[in-house]
């Protein structure tokens, strides 16, 4: 108790709060820019229980936001990062790690282990995932949304009140969907917002304030401004019993993407490189890849062709443009053969139009 006596101090929170914290479970899905500062603050502050799932590797663009990474993690599994600096942070903590991405297949197992739910991730597939399992699971979900200098957050869900699907009843479409990396986003913008998820996750534990149910807080940092909006419930959307069939998540980039020039610069540092290429065999013998070994395995036949692979090493997934190694790699995820799976951005037409 000494370790939260400056909370528990607090008349208004006291060591009651400070119990029910100890007592609750929080799941954080993503340790990126919103989720890394959620952890940090809710380990600090004495949760009992928190979730991780992750399953993206820290990369140099990460740095300059995600700012519990070093320069030392680049590369590595951000789920044993972040798992061994919040375990030195508050060796009180219980972490359930999950080294997957959250998806259809997972979701609700995951997410009825916990009280409440952190979004700290970056696509609507997986936004409108959380917010079906946690309405069928009747869970709070705390969501946080940025985009270069703004940002947004709500809690959804809670105690009755109007879930995400009341705020945006319909997933946009994806060429309504803004591309972070094309975007970009300000290094300290999800600092900010991911912090006030922390402090809405507290709220919705102990009961204490106000949470932010029922309205949108909009944050625009040029301006130093925050705004609320305030929206109701529509009762069809607490009545999710199932979850979608599909949420397309193979179109979004939740899988780790890699760029042709890094395969290219890990094959010439003499990294053993496990390429896989998806496209047609007819495809294949009129052109592939002349600098970095690959071997054929047409999409329509890598599932039952799993046995070819090395699980011992990271695979690389190559097409035409990009979208059938994203959808194979999906595939390969949702078989948890262990690997880290990598779909390259692009795929061989990025290489031509490099090469011209
Ligand atoms: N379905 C999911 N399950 C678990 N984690 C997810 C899921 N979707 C996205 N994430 C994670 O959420 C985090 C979001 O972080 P952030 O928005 O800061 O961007 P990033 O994906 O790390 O980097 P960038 O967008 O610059 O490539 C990432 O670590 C990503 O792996």
């Amino acid at each position: 108790m000494d370790r939260y006596q400056r909370q528990t101090v607090l008349k208004e929170f006291g060591p009651e709060a400070q119990e029910m914290l100890k007592d609750a479970s929080v799941l954080v899905v993503g340790a990126g820019g919103l989720g890394i500062p959620v952890l940090q603050y809710l380990n600090a502050m004495g949760v009992g229980t928190l979730g991780i799932v992750e399953q993206d590797v820290v990369e140099i663009t990460n740095l300059q936001r995600q700012v519990l990474y070093t320069e030392n993690d680049l590369g590595k599994p951000k789920l044993d990062v972040v798992l061994k600096r919040l375990q030195t942070q508050n060796s009180n903590t219980r972490f359930k790690v999950f080294d997957t991405f959250l998806s259809r297949q997972n979701a609700l197992d995951i997410i009825s282990e916990f009280d409440v739910v952190v979004d700290g991730t970056d696509n609507f597939p997986t936004r409108y995932l959380i917010n079906d399992s946690c309405v069928i699971l009747k869970k709070p979900f705390v969501s946080g949304a940025i985009q270069g200098f703004e940002g947004q957050l709500s809690v959804f869900n809670f105690q009755d009140g109007p879930t995400y699907r009341c705020l945006f009843p319909n997933m946009p479409g994806q060429a309504e969907i803004p591309n972070c990396n094309e975007n970009g986003v300000l290094g300290v913008v999800p600092g900010i917002i991911g912090n006030l998820q922390a402090l809405e996750v507290i709220k919705v534990i102990t009961g204490r304030g106000e949470a932010l149910s029922g309205k949108l807080l909009l944050f625009n940092g040029l301006l130093q401004s925050y705004q609320t909006i305030s929206f109701s419930r529509c009762p069809e959307n607490m009545a999710i019993t199932s979850l979608q069939e599909s949420y397309g998540m193979e179109l979004c980039d939740v899988y780790n993407t890699l760029k042709l020039e890094d395969l290219e610069k890990l094959s010439k540092e003499g990294t053993t490189i496990q390429l896989i290429d998806v496209r047609t065999e007819e495809e294949y013998t009129n052109y592939c890849l002349p600098h970095i070994k690959s071997k054929n395995i047409p999409l329509d036949e890598l599932l039952a062709r799993t046995q070819e692979l090395d699980l011992n090493s990271p695979i690389y997934i190559l097409c035409q443009s990009g979208k059938r190694s994203a959808v194979a790699v999906k595939q390969l995820e949702e078989l948890n053969l262990g690997p880290t799976l990598y779909h390259i951005e692009g795929g061989i037409n990025r290489f031509l139009t490099l090469s011209q």
